[in-house]
């Protein structure tokens, strides 16, 4: 069965993902405030901000009359010593989080959400990632190549940087922005498999 639906994301990633496990979609970006709440834990940040942006989507629905169909959304956000690190403003901020990084294990929590029939369902994917020993010099000539700048944590694991990924304990595709296992079980739970 194909399976058509909503995704609220601009991410190239989260629709390559999606093509990848048979999901048929029309994007429609939602924009809300981003900002992490005094003291908010990461796995709570990324849960609420994959359900405001797919209630967005819903709204600007109702208000378009666009057809109704289960909207999607995700977020994704890399966490070392319990703070939140998301995309860098700039190459000394992506210089800075990549040096922090470096040599040791750090975490990526991604949010998903499903809203369909009134409801929105959420899961959580977490995964540890080890990052190799990094030189300046390594760090200077990653982010001359642009890969970081669109990124929570300054890296994509997808491309260049998976040359110093030495190990993962979780989700690869979680990392990269959308677990396609967790996506799969909430369509299901919506009733459309994906197989
Ligand atoms: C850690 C990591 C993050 N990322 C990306 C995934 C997300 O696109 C981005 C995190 O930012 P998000 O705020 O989760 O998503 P977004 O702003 O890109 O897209 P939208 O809100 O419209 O859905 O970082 C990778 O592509 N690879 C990685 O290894």
């Amino acid at each position: 069965m194909t399976v058509k639906i909503y995704l609220a994301s601009r991410s190239p990633r989260r629709g390559e993902l999606l093509r990848q496990i048979g999901v048929d979609f029309e994007v429609l970006p939602s924009d809300i405030d981003e900002s992490v709440r005094p003291g908010e834990a990461p796995e709570h940040y990324v849960l609420r901000l994959a359900r405001e942006k797919a209630e967005a989507c819903m709204q600007r629905l109702q208000q378009d009359g666009r057809p109704l169909m289960p909207i999607l959304a995700a977020d994704t956000t890399v966490c070392a010593d319990g703070e939140i690190l998301g995309k860098p403003e700039s190459d000394a901020e992506a210089h800075a989080m990549l040096r922090r990084m470096a040599d040791r294990w750090h975490s990526v929590h991604t949010g998903v959400a499903l809203a369909w029939n009134g409801q929105v369902e959420v899961l959580i994917s977490s995964t540890q990632v080890e990052m190799a020993p990094l030189s300046d010099e390594e760090i200077a000539a990653y982010i001359a190549t642009g890969e970081p700048h669109d990124k929570a944590g300054s890296y994509g694991i997808q491309g260049l940087a998976g040359a110093f990924i030495r190990r993962i304990e979780g989700s690869f595709t979680g990392v990269m922005g959308l677990p396609v296992y967790e996506t799969a079980q909430l369509l299901k739970k919506a009733g459309l498999n994906v197989l």
